[in-house]
């Protein structure tokens, strides 16, 4: 579609018919008259499903979260879930975080779920992500829904959409409900709840899922490893707070630290510039409190309660955050652990990534006898995975980004129960005279020492959008022969699903779906990736670089080596 100014006004002139209320069409003629800026914004396009559901600024627009266009998609959803699922009544439940109008939101999500003739049980109040996840299976639903946009700034909401396993939306369904949303006009909506069918949950849930949490997240790390584990926790005002310190007090750990001016639930996010814990400065406040009580380990969670930040003391005994590769590394190898000492490796066990994360992961699984398997971004790529190999047992899995699955009680990443796996992990390390972060040093002395970095470049907005396309395509077209002097010997386009060898030009097909993402791999061993996030307004280039570690007492060493690495690919890539 062409967007032109006239074009735009068409689709904003739409707003000021009476299928929309007259708070939203005197929004719509006051952008009209005085912000063209802000309409073009709101209306050069329908907001799209991403990584993690539909997610965009809030306010009027078809390219922005409100209850039209969240109501366009359940009505969507209805329709489908009513022709996927005829034989029975479906039912679907429905949780939401913190954020403004998060509440107000998932009451309009149930009404048009029951206007429609669908059973909603929704949460009375703010919940986990994960526990909504759980809920899914749980009450044995078609369908659920969490109002949220995770980790996004605080102007952001959004949409997730699980489905009967408890994963988010992937083919065919996703396609299929997109198709099916795209078919209705806003006059399609039917707001008019039928209240008997909602029906309001709470502690019956929250009872079990806690339950289950701690014993998925419990390895049986003695009371007095547990009494020596100082714990600092932040909910950085999200959804957490209803849930972790519960689960951590019935696994036994007492010497928990809350971050009191984070603990209230505040979709404005007051104290941080950013409720991200992948962003440092968003664990300040639990920092300093962490300094003051001498704790072990520094856990901060985001909104919606399924991302952990995870800071722990080097060897320099100062707290340090870990990047999601670093805690996937070492809770991966946690469970591998204990699955092998309690159950024994049968060898139809996997664990899971994705393909911008540390090649370390492939490594560990060869050394356990296990299978790893390799998705798209996204854990519900992961979630997929269950469910398309019931036969195999999953372990666990995570990725670059922040956040963990320990098992498949939830099917999405879960930092209730991660949490807990980190503190557990603490207490055994800690009791044994090693550390958490003694225990990865000796992982990448054992499976290879890898060392990442991923450079963000936010661009804002439909010129933003289009700049970022513009890069995907001048790196598709003129692929770079050398980066930081290492020759360039494999790409491979996930668009386009080939891999190029560069050595021998030979090329062969990549058997996963595709996705916007260019991989490109050096003859030093170097992976950089490329591709567009679809949840926040920016291009994000994942650098891994690597290194034969023989004994972590050269840590620092090779470690410096990593680093000059990473400095210099960047450099030379001009991300810095
Ligand atoms: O944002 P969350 O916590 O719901 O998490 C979702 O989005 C993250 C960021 O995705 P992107 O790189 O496309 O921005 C993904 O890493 C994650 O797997 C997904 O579940
Ligand atoms: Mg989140």
């Amino acid at each position: 579609m062409q967007i032109t100014e006239s074009s735009i006004k068409t689709r904003a002139e739409e707003w000021l018919t009476p299928t929309f209320d007259t708070t939203t069409q005197e929004e719509i003629q006051n952008l009209l008259k005085n912000n063209p800026e802000e309409l073009k914004e709101s209306f050069y396009k329908d907001l799209e499903f991403g990584t993690g559901g539909m997610r965009g600024i809030m306010g009027p627009g078809t390219n922005r979260i409100n209850k039209y266009t969240l109501g366009k998609s359940t009505q969507g959803l209805s329709n489908y879930l009513l022709k996927q699922f005829s034989s029975v009544q479906p039912k679907a439940v429905i949780a939401y975080d913190c954020r403004n109008n998060s509440d107000t939101l998932a009451q309009t999500v149930a009404d048009v779920f029951s206007a429609n003739g669908i059973k909603v049980y929704l949460f009375s109040s703010l919940r986990p992500t994960p526990e909504l996840s759980f809920a899914v299976k749980e009450l044995g639903c078609h369908c659920g829904i969490v109002l949220t946009a995770s980790h996004n700034p605080p102007e952001y909401n959004g949409y997730k959409v699980y489905w009967e396993d408890g994963g988010q939306l992937v083919p065919p369904q996703d396609n299929e409900i997109i198709t099916e949303i795209n078919g209705l006009k806003y006059a399609d909506i039917k707001f008019e709840a039928n209240a008997e069918l909602i029906q309001k949950i709470d502690t019956e849930i929250d009872t079990v899922f806690i339950e289950q949490s701690v014993q998925h997240g419990s390895f049986a790390a003695t009371q007095e490893a547990k009494d020596n584990t100082t714990i600092v926790f932040t909910s950085l005002h999200g959804t957490s707070i209803t849930a972790v310190p519960e689960t951590l007090s019935k696994a036994g750990y007492k010497n928990v630290h809350i971050v009191k001016e984070q603990e209230k639930p505040d979709g404005n996010f007051p104290t941080v510039k950013s409720p991200n814990p992948e962003e440092p400065e968003a664990l300040t406040m639990a920092m300093e409190l962490a300094k003051k009580v001498n704790a072990d380990i520094v856990i901060g969670t985001d909104p919606d309660c399924d991302r952990l930040g995870i800071a722990v003391r080097n060897h320099d005994n100062e707290l340090q955050l870990l990047n999601g590769n670093q805690t996937m590394i070492v809770m991966t190898w946690f469970l591998l652990e204990h699955y092998k000492n309690k159950v024994g490796i049968k060898g139809n066990e996997f664990i899971a990534s994705t393909i911008v994360s540390t090649p370390m992961m492939k490594n560990m699984a060869e050394a356990y006898g296990v299978e790893y398997k390799e998705v798209l971004t996204g854990f519900k790529w992961i979630a997929k995975l269950i469910k398309d190999f019931p036969e195999q047992k999953f372990i666990g899995g995570g990725e670059e980004s922040f956040g963990f699955m320990v098992g498949d009680f939830v099917r999405d990443k879960d930092a209730v129960t991660s949490t807990l796996l980190a503190c557990e992990i603490v207490a055994f390390a800690k009791a044994k005279g090693s550390s958490f972060y003694n225990t990865l040093l000796e992982l990448y002395a054992k499976h290879g020492f890898y060392k990442e970095n991923l450079v963000s470049l936010v661009k804002k907005g439909m010129d933003g959008a289009a700049e970022i396309k513009q890069i995907m395509i001048d790196l598709r077209n003129n692929p770079p022969k050398l980066i930081n002097e290492e020759k360039v010997v494999l790409i491979e386009d996930y668009q386009t699903s080939k891999v190029k060898n560069i050595q021998d030009a030979t090329e062969h097909t990549i058997d996963i779906p595709k996705s916007n993402v260019l991989i490109f791999y050096t003859e030093a061993g170097s992976k950089i990736a490329a591709r567009p996030s679809g949840t926040e307004p920016k291009i994000k280039f994942y650098i891994s670089v690597q290194e034969h570690l023989d004994t972590v007492s050269n840590f620092s060493i090779v470690h410096q080596q990593l680093e000059d690495r990473i400095g210099a690919i960047k450099k030379d890539l001009k991300l810095t």
